[in-house]
């Protein structure tokens, strides 16, 4: 029974109701028992979500809405036993939801009747999606967080997986960006914003304990080896722009950029004459990196004689650098000759060829209230300041450190006898020749495919996407020298960060200049703990600063195939298609030919706008840079490696035959199940009942998705089982102990990558984690990667993030 006249006041969540259901061609409207899932807010347009008893999901507006005159104290007791369960753990889980993040076109594995179906999402209206069934033509509302829809179901049956084994999964599966790009839904976690919700919500540092128990794993780790899809496809967006990406400023700084001047009577290159490179071009300007110490690395050439010019060529800007001796350079190739033609000491990553990064740009803060000059105190090789705008506060003691400290039971053996060395005098620019770049190239034989990829890795000492099978650099036996592009991340920090206290997140970095796309930013250093250590230390005093060095596993996942929680999406998307054209034409554009560049015009640019004016059309091309195979501009080669990867990666999305997924769809094709929902069927029934009578549908699947799409055990044993038995992954903790890399923060949409590089040991246990910049990141741009932490396995224990990026999953925990 319910009251006749309209409620004078607004229903809360959980009211137990009688709405008007609505007919998808909106010729039938009658009254069916339900409770109000969501109130009214603007993100639903101002309506109530209903759910009916009978499985069905609509938006009322109030006037349709009536009160049920009694209704149990707990109203899922009075629900159909076929959504009850469902209602129950909504109500008691609101206002955070998982829900499947869906958009118009995709096609997503869904359930009806038992059968898991291709269905298409026709519209997304709030929380509700409309699905079309191919098999069958019929559409039906489903609510967004229904296990209905495979995602959901995936990630759901994956956290009760790892419950009732009592493991835990350390990794999630296909990266959260890479689902993005392939257009293929992914569960985020949602909380409202209505008056209800925020009382409701945690007191906002982050964590809250739920009531809900028991996902089995003790304490959260951060995974250090991301899955190779999610990074690549960020790269791989960012390919599709004319412009790079800049990573979001979701949360502004108090600062601003400038744009320093350089003193006007610093030395400058000389006029060409033509000559020979050698030693003596560089005799009057010598780089001395201890007085040079602290500057930013992208400036220093300038401040040694070097000018960085931005021109105009054809259309597009090209970035030049002319040497002390006037020499005109175009790209990193003809950079690296010269600079070992004339026996430099400076390294390749001191220049960048990409128009877009602003040399000289500098944040500049306003005001803070606290300020530490060195939060190092002189353990790094350039100091890291602390500024605090949001408080009085200071970050917490930690004992810097910017090495591993291994801890007891783990057995780390730096002894170089047991490292491979190489012979090479050249930078070890030739791969082929150098044992160690040919460790990082062989090893990709262990990756997807087993095919191995002569292109991986650093390209002149920038990392164009992660490699996940791991990076081997230069080491202490080596011939190499200093300059080496084989040794990256065992530099120490060069680039001007800051530490600077966020208003949600705590401690956070920030870059103070320019980072070009791929830089080196710095590792993540602290005690190396074994897993039973990381345990008891993550419960008793927190587990924040864990990061776990899964490299083992995760390598061998990738050569298993193994994808336990994604449902494929097996079309090419039309994202995919764009992919290709865009590569395509970004081939044609960077045809230039050697005569085509040398029509260039100059163009007068911000930073160098009197150098761009000193003209060079004296400059003859020496022998050396005619024989060049490359007429590119450099800046374009990391680019193209990625495009060419985008292209390969299309090719292997389409591979897969949509066929196979539908064939049992339409095998199973069959009468159409649900009579009222369907707007063709109803349509074309003439079945007076079927305006009385509607199929029931569910909240709920009631079945799992058939047995290929449901996790494989690895086939193999694994590597780390080799090293004993007792053996899991090590842990790297830098709570009490650590470098800089302790402040990453996390984002869904992060603008840094993390790579495992073997430095001081080829022993698979012990990689350094490295981190580089995925982006081109601003300067003043706060530096993040993704925790890439898995919902729900620590038990008890929910984080919500606050990464304010647009596509933020809600969760870290
Ligand atoms: C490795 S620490 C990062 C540095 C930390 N913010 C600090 O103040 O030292 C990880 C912790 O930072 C916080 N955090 C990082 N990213 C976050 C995010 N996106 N949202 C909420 N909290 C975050 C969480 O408390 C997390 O456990």
């Amino acid at each position: 029974m319910a009251y006749t006249t309209p409620s004078p006041v607004r229903f809360p969540v959980g009211t137990r109701v009688i709405a008007i259901f609505q007919d998808n061609d909106w010729s039938k409207e009658c009254y069916y028992s339900g409770v109000v899932a969501e109130p009214p807010k603007s993100m639903n347009k101002y309506r109530y979500l209903v759910f009916f008893d009978d499985g069905y999901a609509q938006y009322v507006t109030h006037e349709k809405i009536l009160l049920v005159c009694e209704s149990s104290r707990n109203v899922w007791e009075d629900i159909h036993p076929d959504s009850k369960e469902f209602i129950r753990k909504y109500l008691e889980q609101y206002p955070e939801r998982p829900m499947v993040k869906l958009q118009q076109g995709q096609i997503v594995k869904t359930e009806w009747n038992g059968k898991w179906w291709i269905a298409r999402v026709v519209e997304v209206d709030g929380s509700l999606v409309k699905m079309h069934f191919d098999a069958d033509g019929r559409t039906e509302w489903i609510y967004r967080g229904s296990t209905r829809l495979g995602p959901l179901y995936a990630e759901l049956a994956h956290a009760a997986a790892r419950k009732e084994q009592g493991t835990f999964s350390r990794h999630r599966g296909l990266g959260v960006a890479s689902l993005k790009k392939r257009n293929m839904p992914y569960v985020e976690y949602t909380r409202g914003t209505d008056v209800e919700e925020m009382r409701r919500d945690d007191s906002g540092d982050g964590q809250s304990i739920s009531s809900e128990s028991v996902p089995s794993r003790a304490v959260a780790k951060k995974s250090t080896t991301k899955r190779p899809d999610s990074i690549m496809d960020r790269l791989q967006e960012q390919q599709q722009e004319a412009y790079p990406a800049v990573a979001e400023k979701s949360q502004q700084p108090q600062g601003h950029i400038e744009y320093i001047h350089m003193n006007a009577s610093r030395l400058r290159p000389k006029k060409f004459v033509p000559h020979q490179c050698g030693p003596s071009c560089l005799s009057e300007a010598q780089y001395d990196p201890k007085a040079l110490k602290g500057e930013n690395p992208l400036v220093i050439p300038m401040l040694c004689a070097w000018e960085r010019q931005v021109n105009r060529c054809r259309g597009k800007r090209v970035v030049m650098y002319r040497a002390p001796c006037g020499r005109r350079l175009r790209n990193m190739e003809e950079l690296h000759r010269y600079l070992r033609l004339t026996k430099s000491n400076m390294a390749v990553d001191l220049f960048d060829f990409d128009f877009w990064v602003h040399c000289f740009a500098e944040f500049m803060l306003e005001k803070g209230f606290s300020n530490i000059k060195d939060l190092s105190y002189g353990a790094e090789h350039v100091p890291v300041p602390c500024v605090n705008c949001v408080d009085h506060s200071l970050p917490p003691y930690v004992s810097y450190s910017t090495k591993r400290e291994a801890t007891d039971g783990v057995n780390l053996n730096l002894n170089p006898e047991f490292l491979v060395g190489c012979e090479c005098t050249d930078d070890c620019q030739d791969r082929d020749k150098c044992a160690c770049w040919q460790l990082t190239i062989q090893g990709t034989a262990y990756g997807p495919g087993g095919i191995v990829d002569p292109t991986v890795g650093y390209f002149y000492r920038r990392l164009p996407e992660p490699v996940m099978t791991g990076i081997y650099e230069c080491n202490s036996r080596c011939k190499c020298s200093n300059t080496c592009l084989n040794r990256v991340a065992q530099q120490p920090l060069q680039l001007k960060l800051q530490v600077f206290k966020t208003e949600n997140r705590g401690w956070g970095i920030r870059c103070l200049n320019d980072i070009p796309q791929g830089g080196f930013i710095c590792i993540y250093a602290g005690r190396l703990l074994t897993e039973q250590g990381a345990n008891e230390g993550g419960k008793n005093y927190g587990d924040e600063y864990l990061a776990e060095l899964d490299y083992i596993e995760v390598v061998e996942k990738l050569k298993e195939g193994y994808e336990s929680d994604v449902v494929e999406d097996d079309s090419d998307s039309p994202s995919d298609v764009k992919d290709h054209s865009e590569a395509r034409k970004s081939k044609a554009d960077s045809g230039l030919s050697e005569e085509e560049e040398e029509e260039e015009e100059e163009e007068e640019e911000g930073e160098t706008s009197q150098d761009a004016r000193d003209s060079d059309e004296e400059f003859q091309l020496a022998p050396w840079e005619k024989g060049l195979g490359n007429p590119l501009p450099e800046q374009s080669s990391i680019r193209t490696r990625l495009r060419n990867r985008n292209s390969r990666h299309g090719s292997d999305d389409s591979q897969n035959d949509p066929k196979d997924k539908e064939a049992d769809i339409v095998a199973d094709s069959r009468k159409k199940s649900s009579r009222s929902m369907s707007s063709s069927e109803h349509n074309d029934s003439d079945d007076e009942d079927s305006e009385l009578l509607r199929q029931p549908s569910r909240f709920a699947a009631v079945s799992e998705p058939k047995e290929s799409d449901k996790a494989k055990k690895p086939k193999n044993r694994s590597v780390r089982e080799f090293f004993g038995h007792d053996e899991y992954c090590y842990i790297m903790d830098a709570k009490n102990n650590g470098n800089i890399g302790r402040y990453l923060n996390h984002s869904c949409s992060p603008n840094v990558f993390v790579q495992n590089v073997f430095v001081d040991t080829h022993d698979l246990r012990f990689p350094w984690v490295a981190f580089f910049a995925l982006t081109y990141i601003h300067a003043g741009t706060e530096l993040t990667w993704d925790y890439n932490y898995d919902v729900g396995s620590v038990p008890g224990k929910v984080l919500h993030c606050y990464c304010g990026s647009n596509d933020c999953r809600g969760r870290l925990l």
